[in-house]
């Protein structure tokens, strides 16, 4: 894996002081010049170094490919992590791109289709990893088991005789702070007790490696806020049995204020787009221009195309083979799969031919790599899954003047990326925003959109439909919607012709209803919930057309 990312930083310079460890190229460089931008590299070289030889690494990854059944499809491909002890390692990404699936295999719960997870060298196989615990978003705890008989389960499950597991039970309820909810049942403590059982359940086990599975997002701000920094200084403190902590979590803030390690996924399929190292000192003041600057910068990372963070790998490519430092860029797991396939030229991955990356496509795309490899299929393009509401929401925000970066925006609408970036992608693939490095702008059609009655506004929503090249699948709805019969189709006819050859039955579902309440919005046709079926208005079947051409999958 290579420290890859594009360096667009805004309003703060992120790059001066102890901040974020990146390679950085591209614009910035003549920005900052070539003094600071080796200034950049030295210290990217350093950690990366650091990485490779300080701490003992707990995990280490390479994995080829995952699905969760036999030909169904691709989850992660070509992922490689390492993890070593004292990190806190975030993984960052949007739905979908394979977070919890990585972690579950780094926990030993999904085995890679190909590929070889190892565990203090070992390969892990057949089965849980004894040197993990796992906290989940949903509290996962058991009813009829109090706070005690709950935090006990794990140690149970791992063969820990009686009296030392009541001893860690103890101990974890202790550090955790439910002391006195012993004999409690979940159902009488609040969210943020029920995660504490959970935290205290991982803890007693004293794993050493820490998943949390995005363990904030079901507790209401305040309480995330709270756990968040307790769990944070019992780490600092050294008061938890763990030696490093890998967490899942949606919110950049989130991993900026806790990571020291992000690491960016993409989607479609899910892999490693970029990877951050942060040394703001903790605790992290949030207010602070540095926070500020690095979490813009997240933002701008996840809004750059997959040619622009590949043309910054090619040039950190270039001056690594340009300096002696090179083998420094060598990403250890790739190293790691060299030595195991026998071969010892470290220096083969600089010399490696680089695949050609997707030049174009929305935001979210942008998120998961393609290749545009003539032998690996084209992907069939996702419509973002938001309501054609909340772009109208988007464009209300936008000032009609200048341009609003990505993380503003974010704070602006109080919406974390995951949320804000697919309402980004349909706002530029309707062609009602500008999208430029992270700057959103709204365009003419956007400020007519604000402007006009409900009828004009379906009306640029069905223009801006018909002239996106990603807006694929209600294009071919609209041809099978008016080749059939009677202008009318079961909505099941997409959802496997269509929808199932291209995406996850989870993810065709969610494509199908996004297909469906745009055509609605757009009147390009209808959806008769009791039948299922979708069908055109009067004024498509009556421009029906003898001479459509041939719907294709
Ligand atoms: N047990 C499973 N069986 C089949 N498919 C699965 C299973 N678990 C996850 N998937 C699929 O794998 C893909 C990645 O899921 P995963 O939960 O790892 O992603 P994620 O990035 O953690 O998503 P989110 O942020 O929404 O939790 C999704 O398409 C999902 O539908």
């Amino acid at each position: 894996m290579f420290v890859v990312t594009t360096a667009r930083v805004k309003k703060h310079d992120v790059w001066s002081g102890r901040r974020a460890h990146v390679c950085a190229l591209g614009r910035s460089r003549s920005r900052r010049g070539v003094n600071g931008w080796r200034m950049v590299q030295q210290r990217a070289d350093a950690v990366l170094e650091a990485q490779r030889a300080g701490g003992d690494a707990l995990v280490v990854a390479a994995l080829e490919s995952v699905s969760y059944k036999v030909g169904s499809v691709t989850v992660l491909e070509n992922v490689d992590l390492k993890l070593v002890e004292g990190e806190i390692v975030c993984l960052l990404g949007p739905s979908g791109s394979g977070k919890s699936t990585l972690m579950r295999i780094v926990a030993g719960l999904v085995e890679p289709s190909k590929g070889l997870v190892k565990w203090h060298g070992k390969p892990v196989s057949g089965g849980v990893n004894p040197g993990t615990a796992l906290v989940f978003q949903n509290f996962a705890l058991f009813p009829w088991l109090t706070v005690r008989q709950n935090v006990e389960l794990g140690c149970e499950a791992q063969g820990i005789p009686k009296s030392e597991r009541e001893k860690r039970a103890r101990d974890a309820i202790d550090t955790i702070g439910l002391d006195g909810y012993e004999n409690a049942f979940p159902k009488e403590l609040s969210g943020g007790m029920r995660q504490r059982v959970g935290f205290a359940r991982a803890l007693a086990v004293q794993p050493e490696l820490l998943c949390l599975d995005e363990p904030f997002s079901a507790l209401d701000v305040l309480t995330a806020e709270n756990l968040r920094s307790e769990l944070l200084r019992l780490w600092q403190d050294k008061e938890l049995p763990t030696k490093s902590i890998l967490m899942v979590t949606h919110g950049i803030e989130e991993a900026v204020s806790i990571g020291d390690r992000l690491i960016l996924l993409g989607r479609d399929p899910g892999r490693v787009r970029a990877e951050i190292t942060v040394d703001l000192p903790h605790p992290r003041d949030r207010k602070s221009p540095e926070f500020q600057g690095l979490t813009d910068y997240v933002y701008t990372l996840i809004s750059s195309t997959d040619a622009e963070l590949e043309q910054d790998r090619l040039a950190v490519l270039e001056q690594a083979n340009k300096t002696k430092s090179q083998s420094s860029f060598l990403p250890p797991l790739n190293m790691m799969k060299k030595q195991q396939n026998g071969k010892s030229d470290q220096t083969a991955e600089l010399r490696r031919p680089l695949q050609p990356m997707n030049m174009s496509g929305p935001l979210s795309v942008a998120l998961g790599i393609q290749a545009l490899d003539p032998t690996i299929k084209a992907r069939y393009p996702s419509l973002p899954a938001v309501r054609i509401g909340s772009v109208a929401g988007l464009l209300l925000f936008l000032d009609e003047d200048q341009a609003m970066d990505l993380s503003h925006l974010g704070q602006n609408l109080q919406l974390d990326v995951d949320d804000l970036v697919p309402i980004v992608d349909a706002a530029e693939l309707l062609d009602l925003i500008h999208l430029e490095s992270g700057d959103v702008t709204i365009n003419d059609t956007g400020k007519r959109f604000l402007r006009s009655s409900i009828d004009e506004r379906k009306s640029i929503v069905r223009e801006g439909i018909q002239r996106s090249v990603d807006a694929k699948l209600i294009e071919q709805t609209m041809l099978l919607l008016r080749k059939s019969r009677y202008g009318r189709i079961p909505q099941e006819l997409i959802f496997d012709t269509i929808l199932l050859k291209h995406f996850s039955p989870q993810e065709s579902r969610r494509q199908l209803e996004v297909a469906i309440e745009w055509g609605r919005f757009a009147e390009l046709f209808g959806y008769d919930a009791p039948s299922g079926e979708l069908f055109l208005y009067q004024s498509e079947e009556e421009t029906e057309s003898e001479n459509e051409p041939e719907v294709r999958y």
